[in-house]
């Protein structure tokens, strides 16, 4: 997929807020029409200054200026509440991308990412929320500015239209060839940031092995490579920084020096009278202000497209298929058919599964044993429907895995990984996962598993939070946890890595008696060494 430009993406987000986005528009031609009342209203008091009376005129041009630096003021409120409703808007929608996309990219292209890293690109939501009023905002009311600024002076002499028009043609070719390359060394540098983060994460995780090895002083080393790579990368877009810093200046002199040079000439020709002179003054200050709010916008600007850059890796990464419109009837016990099936890893030349053919029929009970490396939880993931197959063809009751809804193919399906998948969260919502579960099966479950005591014993019963990874819950509850989310909702397959590692050696028979009970519906496949696993099986297939 071609790679979408961070402009491109930033078109994309302006698109969404097309009306809002008018709104502040509209509301910024205003302020700079209004600002101009400034000078102008200044000229008119200076030449009735001039004249020697105070008359009431005098009163009513003054009260005019007063006005337009007011309405300026409340147009400006106007534009920062719309502004904040975008603001909360984009953090809202990221928000609900993010936890939309993440179970559903597909595992393989995260097969080198760690997934919570990618997480911390969501903090760059942040840096648009942050950034979007500087460019919407002060970038337009600068543009305005400017370009109202050169319209009035264009009205005391048609001169000032060159000269504006050729301080506009610079500004540009400044932009154009330095704003490239600031946003190349904007992305390179928040690239190490993240690196840096990352490893500041790894080491929060394995906190206690550093502690004890602290010595070495190699996570210090690793955190100062990264950080030394960053500060190198940071370096550079400061010098394109520093670059457009140095030309602005120029820039502002060039204006500063034509404005001024023709302004008095202009005088001194007696084109213009002293009360436009000090007007176009007014308004040459104006528009150098206004350049230098463009040339702070700028920097903000850089770090919104790369913010963009950022968060545009975690939104294009490819979702799992929604392959075809075939339903799975809940709890429908699950025949799985596997012929000439072959898959390997993206970057692992080898086979793991080499023209496999096997049979799983409806409630059976089936054992995977084999070597360690032999394929048994990438063969799990295949059946799951996490890996897609190389070659080859895989059926659910017949019918091909990629004719189904995806989503109530994953309904039908329990599941327990090795890895630890305990959340932050409620025992309950631990297990449930938010589904409806009867309550008496529930209780069943939890009474099978020998939980309940645990769980009775706790002050907030099965309300009781446990923290990120179950750190604080004893490890055998834990993976009774995870068997209970899997069975649950009574899935029509269910799969098992190494379900029960952790879990004393006396409690398993009833554990493995329970989940085999031909009562239960589901079609059972475990990777299991133990022999109590082997003698409750219907089949027994070794990787
Ligand atoms: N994400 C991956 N990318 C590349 N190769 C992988 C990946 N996961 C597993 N492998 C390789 O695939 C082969 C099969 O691994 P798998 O984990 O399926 O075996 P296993 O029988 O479950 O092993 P174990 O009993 O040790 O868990 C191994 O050689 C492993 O190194």
């Amino acid at each position: 997929m071609a790679k979408i430009s961070p402009l491109s993406r930033f078109w994309g987000l302006l698109k969404i807020y097309k009306p809002e986005i008018r709104q502040i528009y509209f509301y910024g031609v205003l302020i700079g029409l209004v600002n101009l009342s400034l000078p102008l209203g200044i000229q008119a008091i200076i030449s009735y200054l001039q004249t020697g009376e105070l008359s009431s005129s005098w009163v009513i041009l003054v009260g005019i200026v007063l006005m337009g630096i007011a309405v300026s003021g409340t147009f400006q409120v106007m534009q920062l509440r719309i502004v904040e409703n975008i603001q909360q808007n984009i953090f809202a929608r990221s928000s609900m991308e993010f936890a939309f996309r993440l179970p559903r990219i597909n595992v393989q292209q995260l097969d080198k990412i760690h997934a919570p890293e990618l997480v911390n690109r969501f903090f760059d939501t942040l840096t648009i929320q942050k950034g979007l009023p500087k460019i919407l905002i002060d970038f337009s009311l600068a543009s305005f500015q400017i370009i109202f600024g050169m319209l009035l002076l264009a009205i005391y002499s048609p001169y000032f239209i060159v000269l504006g028009l050729f301080l506009l043609l610079v500004l540009w070719l400044m932009v154009k060839f330095t704003g490239p390359q600031g946003l190349k060394t904007s992305i390179s540098e928040s690239k190490y940031k993240y690196q840096l983060v990352h490893w500041l994460e790894e080491l929060g995780r394995t906190q206690r092995s550093f502690k004890v090895s602290s010595k070495t002083n190699f996570h210090l080393r690793k955190a100062d490579d990264i950080t030394l790579d960053y500060l190198k990368h940071r370096e550079s877009h400061f010098k394109v920084l520093l670059l457009q810093f140095k030309s602005f200046v120029s820039f502002k002199v060039l204006i500063a020096a034509g404005l001024l040079i023709l302004g008095g000439i202009l005088v001194y020709q007696q084109q213009l009278n002293i009360g436009q002179f000090v007007a176009a003054e007014i308004v040459i200050i104006l528009i150098i202000n206004s350049v230098e709010k463009l040339l702070r916008v700028l920097d903000s600007i850089y770090d919104v497209l790369t913010a963009f850059d950022k968060i545009g890796f975690v939104t294009d990464m490819n979702l799992d298929q929604n392959g075809g419109k075939k339903t799975v009837t809940p709890e429908q016990a699950s025949t799985i058919a596997l012929t000439k099936v072959n898959f390997s890893y993206p970057d692992n030349k080898g086979k793991v599964l080499k023209d496999l053919t096997l049979s799983i029929p409806s409630q059976s009970r089936v054992i995977f044993r084999g070597k360690s490396g032999g394929g048994k939880s990438t063969l799990l993931q295949v059946i799951a429907g996490i890996l897609p197959v190389s070659s080859g063809d895989i059926l659910l009751n017949g019918v091909p895995y990629h004719n189904y809804d995806k989503e109530s193919f994953n309904s039908n399906v329990g599941l327990v990984f090795e890895s630890n998948q305990i959340f932050e969260g409620t025992i309950k919502e631990n297990i449930t996962l938010g589904r409806e579960v009867d309550e008496n099966y529930f209780k069943e479950i939890l009474d099978a598993l020998e939980i309940s005591d645990y769980i009775g014993q706790q002050a907030d019963g099965v309300e009781t939070l446990m923290d990120s990874g179950g750190r604080r819950t004893p490890r055998s509850i834990g993976q009774k946890i995870l068997i209970a989310r899997a069975i649950c909702h009574q899935p029509g397959l269910l799969l098992l890595e190494n379900p029960l590692q952790n879990i004393p050696k006396e409690e398993t028979h009833a554990i493995i008696d329970y989940l085999t009970d031909p009562k239960h519906n589901w079609t059972l496949v475990v990777i299991a060494d133990d022999d109590y696993w082997v003698e409750k099986s219907t089949q027994v297939i070794t990787l």
